[in-house]
C-alpha cells in the first residue's frame, strides 16, 4: 500500500516511528510537501495519505477520512506563518506571495484577509517560495508553512508574524484542521480488511509517537531546524486528533470557504465506521 507522508517535522511523531521499525508496516512510503501528496491522491497514484484539509471538501466522493488522526491546533501552531514588512492590517491590495507547498493554509489566510479583516482586495501569488526569495524577490509579506515557516520565523526583514492558527483560535474560539488522513474509497469497497489494518496501524504508530516524544525530538533535532526544547513546545502545539472539536472548527472553515466560492459545498466529512475500530 502507497501512503503518502509529508515531508515535514510536523508528522514526524506518526512516521518516526514506522520508519525507525518501532511500529511495524506493510506501507510504501511516498514523501513529498502536502501539495504533492494533493495532487498524487487525486490522481489516484496514491492509495492513503495525509492531504491538505481542504482537498476533503474538493473531492468528498473520493475519499473517506480515517477517524483520529489530524495536524490540527488549538492556538499558536508555530509552522503556519505570515511573514509581513508592514503590519499585516495595511496589507490590502498588496502583493502577498503564499508557498506553493500549501492547500489548506492559502485558504484560510484567504479567509482571515477577506472575513476577519474586510479586506475587498487580496492578491496572493503562488511560487515556490525559497528558490522567490533566494531569487531576491521581497514581496510585501509571504505565507510559509512546515519547515519553512520554523526556519525563517525570526526574520528581521519581516518583522511583523501572524501565526494563523493563533488569529483562528482566538477569532473563532475554534481549533484549526490544517491535514486530514484520507483512504481512496475504492480500497474500503475492494479490500476493507487492508484498510482496516492500514488505518489501525497509523493508529499504533501516533500512540507510540505520542508515548515517546522524547524520542521524536532527538531524531527531530539532527534536521537541525529547531533545537530539542524548541521541539517539544512545536510538538506540545499541534494536536492529532480529530475529534468532535476539531470536526466542528473544519465544518466552520468549510462554511467560509463555500461562502467565499473556494469550495462547492459543505462536505459531510465521511468517517468509516469499520476504520474506528480498536487497534
Ligand atoms: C501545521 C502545518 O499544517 C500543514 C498545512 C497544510 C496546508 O496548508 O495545506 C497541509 C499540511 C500541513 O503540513 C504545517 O505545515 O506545519
Amino acid at each position: 500500500m502507497r501512503l503518502g507522508r509529508i515531508g515535514f517535522l510536523n508528522v514526524l511523531p506518526i512516521y518516526y516511528p514506522l520508519e525507525a521499525g518501532f511500529v511495524r508496516h506493510a506501507f510504501d512510503l511516498v514523501s513529498g510537501p502536502p501539495a504533492a501528496l494533493n495532487r498524487l491522491m487525486a490522481e489516484g497514484s496514491l492509495d492513503l495519505s495525509v492531504v491538505s484539509s481542504v482537498e476533503v471538501a474538493r473531492h468528498p466522493e473520493r475519499y473517506l477520512v480515517l477517524p483520529d488522526l489530524s495536524i490540527s491546533c488549538r492556538g499558536p501552531v508555530q509552522s503556519v506563518l505570515l511573514l509581513s514588512r508592514r503590519p499585516v492590517e495595511a496589507l490590502e491590495g498588496a502583493a502577498v506571495h503564499v508557498t506553493n507547498q500549501s492547500g489548506t493554509s492559502i485558504r484560510l489566510l484567504k479567509v482571515l484577509f477577506r472575513r476577519l479583516l474586510g479586506f475587498r482586495e487580496v492578491h496572493l501569488k503562488t511560487v515556490a517560495l525559497s528558490q522567490a526569495l533566494q531569487n531576491g524577490e521581497r514581496p510585501e509579506a509571504f505565507l510559509a508553512i512546515g519547515d519553512e515557516a520554523l526556519m525563517w520565523a525570526h526574520r528581521t526583514d519581516y518583522p511583523h508574524t501572524w501565526d494563523l492558527g493563533s488569529v483562528w483560535t482566538q477569532w473563532t474560539g475554534r481549533p484549526f484542521v490544517f491535514a486530514l488522513w484520507v483512504a481512496q474509497r475504492r480500497l474500503f469497497e475492494h479490500t476493507p480488511t487492508v484498510l482496516e489494518e492500514a488505518a489501525a496501524c497509523l493508529r499504533r504508530a501516533k500512540a507510540w509517537g505520542l508515548d515517546h516524544l522524547e524520542l521524536v525530538c532527538q531524531a527531530a533535532k539532527n534536521q537541525e531546524i529547531l533545537d530539542f526544547d524548541e521541539l517539544r513546545s512545536y510538538y506540545g502545539h499541534l494536536h492529532y486528533d480529530f475529534g468532535p472539536d476539531e470536526r466542528e472548527g473544519l465544518r466552520h472553515f468549510f462554511e467560509h470557504l463555500a461562502e467565499l466560492g473556494e469550495i462547492p459545498a459543505v462536505p459531510e466529512i465521511e468517517l468509516s465506521r469499520p476504520l474506528c475500530r480498536e487497534a
